[in-house]
């Protein structure tokens, strides 16, 4: 198992990374990385910490320990021992963060799961599949994945648009153009793994699963503008857990055959999609439970930092949140109780019920941000820097006018800091953006939630309740 200071020393490996235009050199270093890079350091200390053993760490093939997140579940048991790791890591971050080290192995275990669909087509594929998860679990490699495509015009069908495709090949490689445009944390993993998402009109040359090192010759990663560059205890959240979004430019890049898992079969791709994706929702849905606790923690404390946690109104404000932590729970123990096993016998949460659950966490995420905004009030916004309190000039103001609540003026401040970085600022916003997108967008879950829910039965007690008689109905 890796430690913090290897994986540190990890990311010196010569990748590719551009931030506000320059190349970074060393990404540990960087002012606007190093405070995540710090952050997934810290989680790989954890796990080598005896008394985290059981909690985040496994007995490997090899008999020696390795990260929990590459277990093979069998049983809810398995599931409900991957949530406690989930909540666990989670909570060190409040919720922040998605692409901790435990996220990509399950879409990992995605395409491990779908060995059998990928052999059909191509024994090697499933043999590459295998040896890649093993390899990542072994080496406790951390990994960033795209499946997303430029935006372009959505209204194309994808053949008409240069998305990421093979343009030749030869005995042992596959080479590959075009850009993945977003890939999270992608500055500071290890490898990137690569998914075409099924698209109406896929060209076959842009169907794709592959995985590369990160440092592989012709990979780019150009990052978004950071949101981390204020001080630690100014921006508690973002100074630590803002993962780094980036695109990915393939310039011709050569893909050993050994790590394509599919390509140029989009019937393939379309088949092996849902079983992908399906085990990352658990993820998700866990983190999110975890971060609206920190809304109910944070909401809690500024009600009775402002002497407003009597009124009713306010009350009711925090039992909606407290309601939703209870409900994702539900949600997400209901999907452990009733798995779904493959052939193979590997246990998915429930898929129909993880679906449902992401569906309404994502719709009730921004109300959790504006619930708490609406419960602090000015004090969100006017809660002066740490630099401020310590000035000479305005110290003997800030501490008289700050003072008289509950806390010492420095924690009040640090309170609405908090509440500020978590509902109220870029950082804030990009959370926004991540809930609602990372998992696809909820109008197209939507509709294929709807399209593949099997209606009948109901249909028929509704036929029956009516009187109408089985085919009456017109045009049957
Ligand atoms: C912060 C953040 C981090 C992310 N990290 C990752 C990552 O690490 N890896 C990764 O692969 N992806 C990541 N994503 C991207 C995510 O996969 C995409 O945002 C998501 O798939 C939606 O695609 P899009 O953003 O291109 O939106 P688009 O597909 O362009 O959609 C834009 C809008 O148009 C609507 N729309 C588009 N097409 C249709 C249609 N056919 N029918 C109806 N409505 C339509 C959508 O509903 C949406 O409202 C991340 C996204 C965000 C915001």
């Amino acid at each position: 198992m890796r430690t913090g200071p290897q994986y540190l020393q990890s990311l010196d490996d010569g990748r590719q990374v551009f931030l506000s235009g320059i190349r970074v050199r060393d990404v540990a270093a960087h002012p606007a990385l190093a405070g995540c890079a710090r952050t997934l350091a810290n989680l790989y200390d954890a796990q080598v910490r005896p008394e985290l053993q059981d909690l985040l760490t496994m007995e490997g093939p090899a008999g020696k320990r390795v990260s929990l997140a590459w277990m093979v579940p069998k049983s809810t048991a398995d599931l409900e021992r991957r949530r406690r790791m989930i909540e666990h890591l989670a909570r060190q971050q409040g919720g922040t963060m998605g692409r901790l080290p435990d996220y990509v192995p399950l879409i990992a275990l995605g395409l491990y799961s779908a060995r059998g669909q990928l052999a059909r087509a191509s024994p090697e594929w499933a043999g590459n599949v295998e040896r890649y998860f093993n390899t990542c679990r072994d080496a406790d490699l951390l990994l960033t994945h795209s499946f997303a495509d430029r935006q372009i015009d959505r209204s194309k069908p994808s053949a008409a648009l240069n998305h990421l495709q093979v343009v030749s090949r030869d005995s042992e490689h596959l080479v590959v153009r075009g850009i993945k445009s977003m890939a999270t944390l992608g500055p500071l993993a290890n490898e990137y793994l690569v998914l075409t998402p099924p698209r109406a009109g896929l060209a076959p040359q842009q169907a794709l699963f592959f995985s590369v090192p990160v440092a592989t010759p012709g990979l780019r990663f150009i990052c978004r503008q950071p949101f981390s560059e204020g001080a630690p205890a100014d921006f508690p959240l973002s100074s630590r857990f803002d993962e780094m979004d980036a695109w990915a430019v393939f310039d011709d890049v050569r893909i050993p055959l050994s790590r394509v898992f599919l390509a140029e079969n989009v019937d393939v791709l379309q088949a092996a999609w849902r079983q992908v994706n399906v085990f990352a929702y658990h993820h998700i849905l866990i983190r999110m439970a975890v971060k609206a606790e920190l809304f109910a923690g944070v909401s809690s404390l500024v009600a009775q930092q402002l002497g407003t946690s009597q009124f009713e109104r306010v009350k009711e404000e925090l039992a909606d949140i407290l309601r939703h932590v209870e409900t994702l729970r539900a949600f997400i123990r209901a999907a452990e109780a009733d798995p779904v096993l493959t052939r193979e016998g590997i246990a998915m949460p429930n898929p129909r019920t993880l679906m449902v659950a992401h569906m309404y966490a994502v719709e009730q995420h921004p109300r959790l941000q504006q619930t708490l905004l609406s419960l602090c009030g000015q004090g969100v916004l006017m809660a002066p820097t740490h630099a401020e309190l310590g000035s000479g000039e305005l110290q003997e103001d800030l501490e008289h006018y700050l003072s008289g609540g509950p806390t010492a003026p420095a924690d009040r401040v640090r309170l609405f800091r908090l509440a500020w970085d978590l509902a109220g600022g870029a950082f804030a916003t990009r959370q926004v953006l991540f809930e609602q997108f990372n998992g696809r967008d909820l109008a197209r879950n939507r509709l294929q939630f709807a399209q593949s829910y099997d209606v009948s039965t109901f249909e028929q007690m509704a036929r029956r309740l009516a009187g109408i008689e089985p085919g009456e109905e017109q045009g049957r």
